[in-house]
């Protein structure tokens, strides 16, 4: 019988208890990811690649269609302090990209957060996580966009969620790169008496 995981090619709901703190805080930040980099540096985004595709089988039950059903999808990866950090890979189904989500066409190297989090007809499902393998297509486009080095990890941990408005799905995933670890792990907050905690925990948890 086939347990929720394997109806998600493997996603896990929410985060594997063995993680540690830091790891568990990055998977499940609410908010714009972009604004959570920001504390930790400089940030700059580099489209690796946008078009339309056949849906990959591994991503179909992010947007509940059937595999090589027609999507747009986008590729990008964000540095911190010249450092790549994170790789994302967000799509929707090519009709939806010319409706409500065609926003996404005329991004460029604007971040996907600017037109997610100021709309209140725009919703968001629960985090799920993983540890990447080869046949995840965020995989595939670390490999393809990436130097070796910056990508070169025991484990690479990345996290989905599922944005809809109008009943349209926008499915986003991100991995964050090794290099991403190290810079927070490093992360000091501002300010000569505050001892770094573990990761930086803004009062709100939000953006
Ligand atoms: C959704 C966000 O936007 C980020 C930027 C993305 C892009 O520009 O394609 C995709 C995913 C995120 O890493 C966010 O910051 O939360």
């Amino acid at each position: 019988m086939s347990t929720p995981s394997d109806r998600r090619a493997g996603w896990l709901a929410g985060t594997a208890p063995a993680l540690g703190r830091e790891h568990q805080y990055w998977l499940t930040r609410p908010g714009a990811l972009t604004a959570g980099l920001q504390r930790l540096g400089r940030v700059r985004l580099r489209v690796l690649r946008e078009r339309a595709e056949g849906l990959c089988r591994n991503e179909a039950w992010m947007l509940g269609l059937a595999p090589r059903s027609p999507i747009w999808a986008r590729e990008i990866v964000m540095s911190i302090n010249g450092v790549d950090s994170v790789l994302a890979r967000s799509v929707t189904p090519l009709a939806a990209s010319h409706a409500w989500w065609q926003g996404m066409r005329r991004l460029r190297s604007r971040p996907l957060a600017d037109m997610l989090y100021a709309d209140p007809r725009i919703s968001r499902s629960p985090f799920y996580t993983r540890r990447l393998d080869r046949w995840q297509p965020l995989y595939r486009a670390l490999r393809a966009g990436l130097p070796e080095a910056a990508c070169a990890a025991p484990a690479l941990l990345a996290r989905c969620s599922v944005f809809r408005r109008g009943g349209q799905p926008l499915s986003v995933a991100e991995c964050f790169l090794p290099g991403f670890w190290r810079l927070a792990a490093a992360y000091q907050p501002a300010g000569a008496n505050e001892r770094r905690h573990g990761p930086p925990f803004p009062a709100t948890h939000q953006a």
